[in-house]
């Protein structure tokens, strides 16, 4: 059996970030992408900050699984993180997918998507203090970059905890045994 790597994906604001933290106390790992872009405070949790000529250098030497193009910065994950990091959850886009899905193949991808209405996901992001700007670009781009979305499974976001239950049980099903 191929070694399973479970993808959150959805809208800005759906909770993905969130249910993927949760699951950490199962012994997932989240997948910290690198980006380009400056942290926005110093000790900035959830990703490894990079210059643009280290993300070139992962480029030329092909080490980038899956890349993102967002707000003019660059973010990708290696494969040295999809390969090494055991129980991986990743926070990914549709294009990261893309790119995952075509250049590697000895995993398999489980995508599944996290769904919110607009309405909720925009009143989410104001509350985590997101500026009007940032929250009409995001839900232009995403409405953009949604448009073809594939996924093997869909689960409903309003609930937290169920919505997390719902997650590590198809986590248990593909995996064929319990989380603990
Ligand atoms: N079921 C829920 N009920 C209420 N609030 C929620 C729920 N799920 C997540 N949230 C809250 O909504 C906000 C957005 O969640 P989160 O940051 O996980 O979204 P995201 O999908 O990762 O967004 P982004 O793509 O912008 O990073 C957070 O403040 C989170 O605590």
């Amino acid at each position: 059996m191929k070694k399973k790597c479970f993808v959150l994906m959805g809208y800005s604001g759906s909770g993905k970030t969130e249910i993927a933290k949760a699951l950490e106390k199962y012994s997932y790992n989240i997948l910290q992408s690198y980006t380009t872009r400056q942290p926005r405070y110093e000790g900035e949790y959830g990703h490894m900050f990079c210059t643009v000529d280290e993300y070139e250098q992962f480029e030329r030497n092909g080490e980038v699984a899956a890349y993102s193009l967002i707000e003019g910065n660059h973010y990708f994950s290696t494969k040295e993180q999809i390969y090494n990091t055991p129980n991986l959850i990743y926070v990914c886009d549709p294009d990261g997918i893309k790119d995952l899905k075509e250049k590697i193949t000895d995993i398999e991808f489980i995508t599944i998507y996290i769904k919110v209405d607009k309405k909720t996901r925009m009143r989410r992001m104001h509350e985590r203090g997101d500026s009007v700007d940032k929250i009409l670009s995001r839900v232009t781009t995403d409405g953009i970059k949604f448009a073809k979305k594939r996924f093997d499974y869909q689960v409903i976001n309003y609930e937290f905890d169920k919505a997390v239950k719902i997650i590590k049980n198809i986590i248990e099903t593909e995996n064929e045994q319990p989380l603990n």
